[in-house]
């Protein structure tokens, strides 16, 4: 298999998706500073071949044009010529494939994403129990507990591919980076911007709880 058997249909269909997802979230406020990237698979999946369409780095996610996304291979090289730069957190999104086989990796940094990735930073995990969004995950058990795992957030980013690897649950379609940003992901864009969501409300909930119960 190589990206070349991959039609342009296709290409086209997951562009357009992956289009649609992007204004959806820029409308949210979730790429301020043009922080946040997204990828979709395209084509078939085994761990050691596979195509992702990913944004291009430093771009205003905010805005549509036609320079918003590139294709890149399992290495994280470009399938196509073109002068676009890969996200800088690519190899994020390579190792989170390669591990899980997901269709989508969203990241994005928000207030509360960053704020629980600091006030548990010590536990390396943000503990979540009992709460109904819980079951966004496909987790139905009375009264579930999760942990979402904290990352150092290095500048040199491979170096945090290591503690992906390490410390990703497969239960937990998500990750956080410490006073960054998270990480979510699905079988396909529809999954992942579910868990995603479910993961902002249950970071804000936990962060207002935290304050409710100092009191
Ligand atoms: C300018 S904000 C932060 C970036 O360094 C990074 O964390 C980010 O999410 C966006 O990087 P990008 O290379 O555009 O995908
Ligand atoms: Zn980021």
């Amino acid at each position: 298999m190589s990206f070349a058997s991959i039609t342009t249909e296709e290409k086209r269909r997951v562009l357009g998706e992956f289009t649609e997802v992007k204004a959806d979230f820029a409308s949210r406020g979730w790429f301020a500073g043009t922080g946040g990237n997204l990828s979709m698979r395209i084509g078939p999946y085994s761990p050691d071949e596979f195509y992702f369409a990913v944004t291009a780095s430093g771009k205003d996610k905010t805005r549509s044009t036609p320079e918003d996304f590139l294709f890149v291979d399992q290495d994280g090289r470009p399938c196509e010529a073109t002068a676009l730069k890969p996200s800088a957190e690519t190899s994020l999104h390579r190792e989170i494939y390669r591990l899980t086989g997901a269709g989508a990796i969203f990241h994005i940094h928000s207030v509360f994403n960053n704020l629980v990735s600091e006030w548990f930073w010590e536990r390396r995990a943000v503990p979540i129990q009992g709460v109904e969004l819980i079951k966004a995950f496909n987790i139905w058990e009375e009264d579930a507990a999760i942990e979402v795992p904290i990352l150092t957030n290095y500048a040199d980013v491979p170096r945090i591919v290591p503690e992906i690897t390490e410390r990703l649950d497969p239960r937990v379609p998500g990750l956080l980076i410490r006073k960054h940003g998270v990480c979510a992901w699905g079988k396909d864009a529809f999954e992942a911007k579910k868990h995603l969501e479910a993961f902002e409300f249950l970071f804000e909930y936990v962060y207002r709880w935290e304050l409710l119960s100092k009191k």
